[in-house]
Order: C-alpha cells, then sequence, then structure tokens
C-alpha cells in the first residue's frame, strides 16, 4: 500500500484527488490537509464514504504523525515550495500539480531533491490529451513556426497564464530553436491600442488567458502558414480527466531520481 498525504485537500482538485486515492486498491490516504474545512472529514468533502481522515491544517505536524510515503500537492502557488520542502526533508516524495511556481522554485525543487536522493515530480497537466497536446504543438511549430496559444479556464483560476500554456509556449519554443525556425516579425508600426491585446509573450509565444465561469480547463494552440491554419485544441470538462495521470505518478513518483516534470516522462 503506498501511503498518500493530500495537501489542498478540500478544494477542487484536492477533492477529486481524494476519491480517487481512496478508491485505488493500492493506496491508502493517511492525511489531509487545507486551510479551510479543517473540522470536516475529508470523506465527505470528496462526497465518498466516510474515511475517518480529518482535515488538518498542520502539513508537517500531519507528516510526521502519519508518514505518508507520497504527499500530493494540488494547492496554491504560495504554499507548494514550502510544502514539498518539508517533504523532501521527511523523505516523502512530492507529487505536484500545482501551478504557478517561479523557475527559481522549480530549481530549488530540483536540487532539493537532487541533494536528498528522494524521487519528485511535477506536471503542469495531468491529462493525456493535453499531453499529447502539448507533443503535437512542438512536432507542428518545426514546420508551421508562427504559432499563438489561448487558454480558457473557470473564472476562480488565480495564475495567468496557465502552467499548461507556459509549458507549452516553452516546448514549442524548443522545437523552434532545435529546427532553426523563427516566427514572423510584427510589421513595423504595429502597436496596441489597448495594452495586452496581442497577449502575454512566452518565449516569443503570444499568450492569450481567458477566465469565465462556464469553462474547467481548455486550451487551442493555433498555427499559421501561407493560406492555412492548423488548430489543436484539448478540453477538460471534468476534473476526473486529470485523474489517472496523477495516480501513475503517485505509483511511479518514489522510483524516480530527482526531480522529473512532465507527464509524458512516466507514460
Ligand atoms: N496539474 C494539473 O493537472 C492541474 C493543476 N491544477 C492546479 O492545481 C492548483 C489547485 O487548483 P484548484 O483545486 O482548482 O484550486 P482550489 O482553490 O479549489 O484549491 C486549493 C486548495 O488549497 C488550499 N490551500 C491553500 N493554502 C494551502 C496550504 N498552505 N496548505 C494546504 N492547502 C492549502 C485552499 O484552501 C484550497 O482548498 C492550481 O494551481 C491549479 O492551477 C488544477 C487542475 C489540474
Ligand atoms: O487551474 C486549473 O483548473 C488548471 N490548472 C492547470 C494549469 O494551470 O495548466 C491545469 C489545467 O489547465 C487546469
Amino acid at each position: 500500500m503506498i501511503r498518500v498525504a493530500i495537501c489542498g485537500a478540500a478544494g477542487r482538485m484536492g477533492r477529486e484527488v481524494t476519491r480517487a486515492v481512496s478508491e485505488a486498491e493500492d493506496m491508502q490516504l493517511v492525511a489531509a490537509i487545507d486551510l479551510h474545512h479543517i473540522e470536516e472529514d475529508v470523506g465527505s468533502l470528496a462526497g465518498i464514504a466516510l474515511l475517518g481522515v480529518k482535515v488538518e491544517s498542520d502539513w508537517k505536524a500531519a507528516a510526521l504523525r502519519a508518514r505518508p510515503d507520497v504527499m500530493v500537492d494540488f494547492s496554491v502557488h504560495t504554499a507548494v515550495l514550502p510544502n514539498a520542502l518539508i517533504a523532501l526533508e521527511l523523505g516523502i516524495s512530492p507529487v505536484i500539480g500545482t501551478t504557478g511556481l517561479s523557475e527559481e522554485e522549480v530549481a530549488r525543487l530540483e536540487t532539493t531533491a537532487k541533494e536528498r536522493k528522494i524521487g519528485a515530480f511535477l506536471a503542469p497537466n495531468f491529462a493525456i490529451g493535453a499531453v499529447l497536446m502539448m507533443q503535437f504543438a512542438a512536432q507542428a511549430a518545426r514546420y508551421l513556426p508562427d504559432v499563438e496559444i489561448i487558454e480558457l479556464h473557470h473564472e476562480k483560476k488565480v495564475d495567468a497564464p496557465s502552467g499548461t500554456a507556459m509549458l507549452t509556449a516553452q516546448r514549442i519554443a524548443e522545437a523552434r530553436r532545435a529546427a532553426g525556425v523563427h516566427p514572423t516579425a510584427a510589421p513595423e508600426g504595429a502597436f496596441e491600442k489597448a495594452p495586452g491585446a496581442r497577449g502575454g509573450v512566452v518565449d516569443g509565444v503570444p499568450v492569450h488567458s481567458v477566465r469565465l465561469p462556464g469553462f474547467v480547463a481548455h486550451q487551442e494552440v493555433i498555427l499559421g502558414g501561407v493560406g492555412q491554419t492548423l488548430t489543436l485544441r484539448h478540453d477538460s470538462t471534468d476534473r476526473r480527466s486529470f485523474m489517472p495521470g496523477v495516480l501513475l505518478a503517485i505509483r511511479k513518483v518514489r522510483s524516480l531520481s530527482g526531480l522529473v516534470v512532465g507527464l509524458e516522462n512516466l507514460l
């Protein structure tokens, strides 16, 4: 049995992960951490039969008591580094889905996991369709280097651009560099009458973030060429789309050497 703790257990993703872990035959939920709903039972939050696991607010105290093998984090960008450092300090492998980390924070995780010789895993998107979309986008950008990304999420999402859009842009930029191709330069005199109208630029790729009720998690990558466009689109219409990837990461993280980023590396 893999002993699992969940940070952010009362959130939208945390409740879904609670359900998935509790239904997995090879996993046991041993701790649920969140700053909210601390009086409630995590089973009732996730809408499943009571698990007898109370939601706690102190991750380190919970970890020392429950001794999990793996800590899954779907909290907020400000909490994830401290949470993961506590995990690594105690020999617990972190599986991180939280987005919005800075490059410096990811580098700190990488160094600490390597120093402590503990497997750690981070993925901005655990849905297989999104992983394939990123790979197809990178493949296509070798031949169609003019690319823009539109990501659309629910109105409660705090970070923009999404972690998925950030990684997609990085993969596109790497593919362009490897192929020695460049996007078309903006025409002379181009200007933004409304600042931000052309999106935020990530590694040379314009990214447009839409936040509206009604969306869950969606992304379009549009590539343009002379007389043609190619549109790649992925839609997560239900947070269950992320669960097979999260369970796979929980099963594999302890066998990794240091920090691994991206679900494609576990498939
Ligand atoms: N990698 C992936 O496939 C996916 C990643 N995400 C990311 O997961 C994160 C969470 O998303 P949602 O569940 O929608 O957010 P949410 O706001 O519904 O849940 C976050 C939870 O974390 C809790 N929290 C805040 N600080 C905490 C701390 N220090 N320790 C423990 N818990 C703490 C909050 O009280 C809240 O209940 C976001 O960064 C989002 O971008 C979301 C969906 C898929
Ligand atoms: O906040 C979300 O909901 C999601 N966040 C991740 C991201 O930032 O890419 C993954 C998915 O898009 C859902």
